[in-house]
């Protein structure tokens, strides 16, 4: 059974349609993090799972029982938001009992899971300071500590860390996912930050334009992308692309190179039509200029990245970027040939976007 089923879900704010009949089955203890663009629809679907708004169409099942009229409260789910939403006045210890206190569990309960949950964010050092007197980081571990205490199941995020400085966003990414592992909760976790999707879930939904476009493993969101917008979206630098055609007979031809397609495991057959080429950097090799079934590309610049390089090239009246060893980036040749893994490669069709 699944812990949270999104069946058909729908939701317009006034003529705008927000989400298009979405679809999603999360497995009990399963890390699911919801990506996309700003504006796709990521808070509106998480809301409507929370309760938080009332959905036009579908329904929400969480654990087998259908919630879509339930209020938040009655959904038995915890919710950290980006604004960490902590009462000022309180201590870190109130802030973090409050809840249970209003619901009436009993004063041992209460200290005994303030305890359990202050050791485990480490903030027992903190439980008598006001949030005013704590870091952007520890305000977040509050805030999170909160959501745990309610001994929920399942926990909903929407963009915990956004607040965060670089570097306590990668380590508070970190404890996250370690603390995923020690509950075994559910959790659904909205970013438009595409490395923590990739760091830290179990598979991603990639939603654009109120829709789920993939929803996958982060791997293969990255090697097997399902459309050309989860292609741009995912990976840095983006994904290169290529317009061209395939012939039906196992060729991709664009302008005067035809690159054979058949390393290339088709989803369906490979017919032809007009097609997109996408390759990732680091699985373009160079080559001499005129090799067969390779792009004449002309070295635009370099970027030394520390560990390895970039080297970006124009070709065929598009920027290219490959990866490099920073010593073959430092001796690179003006004009060069791109060899492409079609093995690794991606095809889109024009017409539908999707993967081929
Ligand atoms: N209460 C509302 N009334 C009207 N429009 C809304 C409301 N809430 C959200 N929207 C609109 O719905 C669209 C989707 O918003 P949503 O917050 O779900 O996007 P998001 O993907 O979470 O974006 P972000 O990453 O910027 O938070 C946006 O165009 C937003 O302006």
């Amino acid at each position: 059974m699944s812990s949270i089923s999104v069946r058909r879900i729908k939701k317009s704010f006034a003529a705008l349609t927000i989400l298009h009949s979405v679809d999603m089955e999360i497995e009990k203890g399963e890390f699911v993090v919801i990506l996309g663009p700003s504006g796709c629809g990521k808070s509106t679907l998480l809301n409507v799972i929370a309760g938080l708004e009332e959905c036009d169409e579908g329904q929400i099942v969480i654990e087998g029982k259908d919630v879509s009229g339930l209020e938040p409260s009655e959904r038995g789910l915890a919710m950290v938001f980006q604004s960490y939403a902590l009462f000022p006045a309180m201590t870190v210890r109130r802030n973090l009992s409050f809840g249970m206190e209003i619901a009436g569990t009993p004063k041992a309960t209460v200290a005994e899971k303030v305890a359990w949950v202050a050791k485990l964010l480490q903030i027992e050092a903190l439980l008598d300071r006001k949030p005013g007197q704590l870091s952007g980081g520890q305000r977040q571990r509050v805030a999170i500590g909160r959501a745990l205490v309610r001994s929920s199941s399942i926990c909903l995020f929407d963009e915990p860390l956004s607040n965060l400085d670089a570097k306590l966003r990668a380590e508070t990414r970190v404890e996250l996912k370690q603390l995923h592992e020690t509950l075994g909760s559910t959790m659904i976790y909205v970013t438009h930050d595409q490395i923590e999707a990739m760091t830290m879930a179990d598979r991603v939904a990639v939603m654009h334009k109120g829709k789920v476009e993939q929803f996958a493993h982060p791997q293969s969101v990255y090697e097997k992308p399902a459309s050309l917008f989860v292609a741009g979206f995912v990976g840095s630098p983006a994904m290169n692309f290529l317009e061209g055609n395939l012939d039906g007979l196992g060729r991709f031809v664009t302008g005067d190179v035809s690159i054979d397609t058949s390393a290339y495991a088709f989803e369906g057959p490979p017919l032809a039509r007009e097609a997109v080429l996408g390759v990732r950097c680091e699985n373009i090799s160079i080559v001499e200029r005129g090799t067969p079934q390779t792009i004449p590309a002309m070295l635009a610049f370099t970027e030394l990245l520390g560990a390895d390089a970039l080297a970006w090239f124009d070709c065929l009246g598009k920027r290219f970027s490959v990866r490099l060893g920073v010593e073959a980036a430092r001796s690179m040749r003006k004009e060069v040939g791109l060899r492409f893994d079609m093995a690794k490669a991606s095809l889109f069709s024009v017409a539908s976007e999707r993967r081929l």
